[in-house]
């Protein structure tokens, strides 16, 4: 049936309008109406159907924003977790949580200890302080020895909570931070996210955890600032930091001992001195100054006051490893269990350096030699960027802790990394295959 036009329904003039047609038109009205309601009805049940649909939707999303968002979550992600985490000792083994394990010191920590037999997950949030591509490559080195590397933030709490409910770690090698002793005048407040929240957010969820783990930490040398006392002694004050990377590495130091002392974690902080070496960190001065030199660029070589030249106990990274793990072998067991102190535990601070300083210079010529290739120096006094004039360890206490005994002098540690360097970058600090 054709519906008839407007003209018919709606008469021009009413005084015109004949029974019959009155009669057809209040049933075309009645028809009309029934049309609009079931349209209606039909337009709320397709709207009750989108809102349904958009909430299952949002649900989704929301259930799946750990795989979509914080690129972790999921059934897939927590085998690989557990499988990394598990021991391949026959007895006594480890499971232990790297952060930073796609860092210079957590690669080589977390290599060292999967080698031997515990169980790693690593944690990095490969953020850009230097180039990332580097970071990938540590990292896909540890996915060929069998180590998950969680993609993530110390600052977020749901992910690490998932990570010690997924895995009773019995050790945390807590290695993530804002490194870099200069940068923290550009960008200071990415040495508090990482050194201090990130710290914290850590010790938070640690102290709940049930097991709780061990805690071993990265303090740095530079909390001695401007110690005057020869050599660095862990007893010498530090209360004098030079730069806001050493103040809040102090803090941490401050931070980790109430959370002994509250919650009864058992916690080692390492005081590591100007670590190198092969897979180092590209802002470190050896590290800048031998793609300088490779590339006949011009290095800046900073003077102290008096025209004395700076210098650091640089130490090796193997030396640092074996430090690392000897604090882990050593650090006993925490006391508590879901935030609940059950007795006192260890709370130990060492020295991890080399005992022998070297000056820039020495360490630029050394490389000269290394490198076949004669520096262009250019030689200025150290500007008031946070720097120290020089460091030393004294290593007394470690090595009666735990054994430590550093055995690679600069000399020979700056062959390997050249050689390291060379083939990876290649000679002109383009990478060869
Ligand atoms: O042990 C630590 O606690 C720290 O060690 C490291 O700091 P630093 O000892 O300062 O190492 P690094 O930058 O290699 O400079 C070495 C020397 O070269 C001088 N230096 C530096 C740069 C430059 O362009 N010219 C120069 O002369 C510079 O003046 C210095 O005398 C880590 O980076 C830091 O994260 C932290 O772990």
């Amino acid at each position: 049936m054709r519906l008839k036009d407007d003209q018919d329904l709606f008469p021009a003039t009413l005084g015109k309008v004949k029974i019959e047609r009155t009669s057809s038109m209040l049933n075309r009205q009645f028809y009309r109406c029934f049309a609009s309601t079931s349209t209606m009805f039909l337009w709320a049940l397709f709207l009750i159907a989108l809102t349904a649909s958009y909430i299952s939707i949002q649900s989704l999303v929301l259930s799946s924003k750990n795989i979509l968002t914080d690129k972790w979550g999921g059934i897939k992600w927590e085998k690989q977790v557990r499988n990394s985490a598990s021991i391949q000792k026959q007895r006594g083994g480890f499971s232990v949580l790297v952060t930073g394990s796609a860092g210079f010191v957590g690669s080589h920590v977390s290599l060292a200890l999967k080698k031997r037999g515990d169980g790693v997950v690593g944690l990095d949030n490969f953020n850009n302080y230097y180039d990332p591509s580097l970071k990938r490559a540590r990292q896909s080195l540890l996915n060929k020895n069998g180590i998950f590397v969680v993609d993530g933030d110390i600052n977020d709490d749901r992910l690490l909570s998932k990570l010690v409910d997924i895995v009773a770690f019995s050790h945390v090698m807590h290695l993530a931070a804002q490194a870099g002793v200069r940068y923290a005048m550009e960008n200071p407040s990415s040495y508090v996210h990482s050194n201090i929240a990130g710290l914290v957010t850590l010790l938070e969820v640690c102290k709940s955890a049930n097991p709780q783990p061990s805690i071993v930490w990265a303090s740095s040398s530079s909390v001695y600032g401007l110690n005057e006392n020869v050599p660095f002694s862990e007893s010498d004050r530090t209360d004098k930091p030079a730069s806001l990377y050493a103040a809040t590495k102090k803090a941490g130091e401050e931070i980790t001992h109430t959370y002994n002392h509250i919650y009864g974690l058992s916690i080692t902080g390492l005081r590591f001195f100007t670590v190198y070496g092969p897979w180092g960190r590209p802002d470190m001065a050896y590290f800048s100054f031998t793609r300088n030199i490779l590339q006949g660029k011009p290095i800046t070589v900073y003077r102290g006051k008096n025209r004395v030249d700076l210098a650091r106990d640089f130490t090796y990274i193997d030396d640092i490893v074996k430090g690392c793990l000897g604090s882990l072998d050593t650090s006993g067991k925490s006391t508590g269990s879901g935030g609940k102190k059950r007795g006192p535990a260890l709370y130990r601070i060492f020295n991890l350096g080399n005992t022998s300083p070297v000056t820039v210079p020495t360490l630029v010529s050394i490389l000269e030699r290394h490198l076949k290739v004669k520096a262009k120096k250019n030689i200025i006094e150290m500007p008031g960027n946070g720097d120290v004039p020089f460091t030393h360890a004294n290593i007394s206490l470690a090595t009666s802790d735990f054994g430590y005994k550093p055995t690679t002098d600069l000399q020979t540690g700056l062959k390997k990394f050249v050689k390291w360097y060379l083939s990876y970058y290649g000679y002109n600090g383009r990478i060869v295959d």
